[in-house]
Formats: structure tokens, C-alpha cells, sequence
């Protein structure tokens, strides 16, 4: 459901989504305008009394500033190694019998094959 939000003395947030279709402006400005807070880019468009009152019925409550919907970010450190060569590094350390016995069969045929000769 794309939502406006608008920020005066309190925030309030409008369903707009009734109205993309029958928006004079267009319906790309205000789903570009969705999800934030989009008093800026209202005014800026110089709406008119008619189109604040239009607003007032598409006012679905007041945005909760108490309690965040938006999910804290894990921040990484810049020092903390990067996912794929650090799964290497575990895998070779804990399979490091593979590539030396590798190794080692490839020396025995090696020295095999050079005593044929
Ligand atoms: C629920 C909120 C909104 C309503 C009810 C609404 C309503 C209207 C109305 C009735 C007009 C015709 C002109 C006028 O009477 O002022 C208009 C024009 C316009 N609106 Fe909105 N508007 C809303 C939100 C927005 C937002 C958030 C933006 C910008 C991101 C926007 C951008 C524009 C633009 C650019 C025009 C001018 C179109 C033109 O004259 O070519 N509107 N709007």
C-alpha cells in the first residue's frame, strides 16, 4: 500500500494508492514520494486549497514515532574479512590433507615415471 507521509506539529500518512490513477500530477510523483516523508516535495508542487482537501480524505492516521518497522542494520567493519575468501581460508585449514596428498601422488608418479626411463 503506497503511503505519504506528511510532517507539520505531528506526522500523518496518507493512502494513496485509490488515488495514483486520478493524481493531476501523475502517479510516478507520488510513488516516488512513498514510504518517506514527502512534505517537501508537496509543497514544492504548489498544490491548491482543493488539493489539501482532497488530502484530508486520503489521511489513513498519524505515523507511530515510538516503535520502528524498519529493522536495525547489521553494520559490518571494514576490517572484518569478506565473506568468500575467509570461507576458503576455514575449508583449507580444515581439509589440508586433500591438496598435499594431491601433491605428494603427483611426486610419487613423478619419480616413477622418471625411473622407467
Ligand atoms: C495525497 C496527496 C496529494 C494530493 C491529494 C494531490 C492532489 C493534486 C491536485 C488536486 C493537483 C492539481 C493541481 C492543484 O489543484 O493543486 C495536483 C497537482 C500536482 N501534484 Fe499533487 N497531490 C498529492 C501529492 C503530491 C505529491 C507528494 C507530489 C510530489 C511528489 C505531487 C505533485 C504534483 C504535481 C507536480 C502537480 C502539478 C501537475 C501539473 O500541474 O502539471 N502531488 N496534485
Amino acid at each position: 500500500m503506497p503511503t505519504l507521509t506528511k510532517l507539520y506539529s505531528m506526522q500523518e500518512v496518507y493512502d494513496v494508492s485509490t488515488y495514483l490513477d486520478d493524481h493531476p500530477g501523475g502517479d510516478d510523483v507520488l510513488l516516488a514520494a512513498t514510504g518517506r516523508d514527502a512534505t517537501e516535495d508537496f509543497e514544492d508542487a504548489g498544490h491548491s486549497k482543493t488539493a489539501r482537501e482532497e488530502m484530508k480524505a486520503l489521511c489513513i492516521g498519524e505515523l507511530d514515532t515510538t516503535s520502528s518497522d524498519i529493522p536495525e542494520l547489521e553494520i559490518f567493519s571494514e576490517s572484518q574479512p569478506p565473506g568468500y575468501p575467509n570461507k576458503l581460508a576455514n575449508l583449507t585449514k580444515r581439509y589440508w590433507a586433500v591438496p598435499a596428498a594431491v601433491v605428494g601422488i603427483s611426486v610419487v608418479i613423478g619419480v616413477l615415471y622418471l625411473r622407467k626411463k
